[in-house]
């Protein structure tokens, strides 16, 4: 108990963020990772004979595992049981397993004739390696956050959640703007293969920073050992799906996260065939939203930490989202500076839902619950990554294809664009009930973290 008064290794600045600084890695490589094929779209389509639905189909495997598996569940159980040190580690070895697989169906399975329940070889083979990836990062990602809350609680929790998710997003911006040139200057597995070392490096990174955690396990094991609370149970699993507060915040996580990440997926497309933007820089401005988040996340994050508001914040971003989504599906207009600047808006939106839905969580809920919380949401979250990309790839082919061009299909993106404005029309309901629901509950969103 005398332990509580020392100083301990989160109580150091410099040692806690440094921490953080090491898992960011990690996730950077991660997101990297993520989003390194999306810009490819067209000349996967050339080059592998890879069509929309089998795009989709690709991009929506990262979330199949976990939705259909149920492993965002057993990841979190495993996080709240284990410990961040085993499921990080853990997650991250998934991360290169399956990222390995990607790679090797991509290039030695890319001539493969067969097929496996009706899809090319290569594409299932893929897609597998991408779905076990999936499961590496999304348990990662909620590893990560409850290592922030485990160092950061009391301190600047949410800025600390704004910096990480920046960092993440400064792997996602590399990813859409080097894939087209660098799969152009060598092979269109290139980008793949990058990644791969890059989340080699993470699993290092990710192994020394169990060291630093291990060693502020051992300075606060009497207030852990000591406390029945920190314990979890399976009871907590019903104590928060009877949360009302757990169901908004996954519903708006579902719905605002299935207008962006998704359509970010298809968006380096857009660019090109509605917009008339160069192949060689659209992947940059698919990636836009990611290089602003980069720099507003933190800024928003400590804004959440100093005057609150976070209710109200997510309920702007999701109102920004509509203004965007419904702008891009009207097929008047063309010209590629309003994409632009609505992909900066875009940022914007993604930068202010983040910063404040994220600490959120961590306030509705007790710390020995965060990791089962987390999952649960990530999971929910996770059903509109999967359905989302596989319904848009579907649509495309089927009501969408208006002309050919260099062995690609050119698509009308208007259907896709009113399918994503609709459900940020809905995200823009839920985070107003979340508001409603903070007055009626108390859970303090719009307090400040620090006071
Ligand atoms: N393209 C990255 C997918 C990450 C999904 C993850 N479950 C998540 O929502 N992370 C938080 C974030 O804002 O990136």
């Amino acid at each position: 108990m005398k332990e509580q008064n020392l100083k301990k290794l989160n109580d150091s600045r410099a040692i806690r963020w440094g921490a953080l600084a090491i898992v960011a890695f990690t996730m950077m490589a991660a997101y990297y990772v993520n989003d390194v094929v999306a810009p490819l779209k067209t000349m996967l389509e050339t080059d592998l004979k890879w069509d929309s639905s089998e795009f989709g189909l690709f991009t929506g495997a990262y979330s199949f595992l976990n939705v259909f598996f149920l492993m965002l569940i057993w990841g979190g159980l495993i996080l709240d049981r284990f410990g961040i040190r085993f499921t990080g580690k853990l997650a991250t070895i998934l991360m290169v397993l399956g990222t390995g697989l990607e790679y090797y169906a991509m290039t030695g399975m890319a001539d493969a004739t067969g097929t496996i329940w009706g899809y090319k070889v290569s594409v299932f083979v893929a897609s597998a390696g991408y779905s076990v990836f999936g499961v590496g990062a999304e348990v990662a990602g909620i590893t990560v956050t409850k290592m922030i809350a485990k160092w950061f609680r009391g301190k600047e929790m949410a800025t600390a959640m704004g910096v990480q998710v920046a960092l993440a997003r400064v792997g996602s911006q590399a990813a859409y703007a080097v894939a087209i040139p660098m799969a152009r200057a060598y092979e269109i597995t290139t980008p793949v293969l990058v990644g791969l070392i890059c989340l080699i490096g993470g699993l290092i990174a990710f192994f020394a920073f169990s060291v630093l955690d291990k060693k502020l396990d051992r300075q606060i094991e009497a207030e852990v050992d000591n406390s029945p609370e920190e314990k979890f149970s399976f009871k907590d699993v019903a104590k928060i799906l009877s949360n009302p507060g757990f169901w908004l915040i996954a519903l708006l996580c579902v719905l605002f996260y299935s207008c962006v990440f998704p359509f970010q997926k298809f968006a380096s497309e857009l660019m090109i065939s509605k917009y008339g933007i160069d192949e060689s820089v659209a992947g940059f401005f698919a990636g836009l939203p990611a290089l602003g988040a980069l720099f507003l996340t933190p800024v928003f994050g400590g804004m959440v930490d100093k005057r609150g508001k976070a209710a109200s914040i997510m309920m702007l971003g999701a109102a920004m989202l509509i203004a965007v989504h419904c702008i891009y599906a009207l097929p008047f207009i063309t010209s590629s500076w309003i994409a632009i600047v609505l992909m900066i808006v875009l940022g914007i939106a993604f930068s202010l839902v983040p910063s404040a839905m994220w600490p959120s969580v961590a306030k509705i809920f007790p710390a020995h619950q965060l990791g089962t919380a987390y999952a649960l949401i990530f999971f929910i979250q996770n059903i509109g990554l999967w359905g989302i990309p596989t319904l848009i790839g579907i649509v495309l082919d089927k009501y969408c294809v208006v002309g050919k061009a260099n062995g690609a299909n050119l698509y009308d993106y208007t259907l896709p664009m009113c399918i994503f404005t609709g459900i940020a029309v809905l995200s823009l309901i839920i985070a107003f009930a979340l508001k409603v629901a903070d007055k009626k509950f108390g859970y303090k969103l719009e307090e400040a973290n620090i006071k």
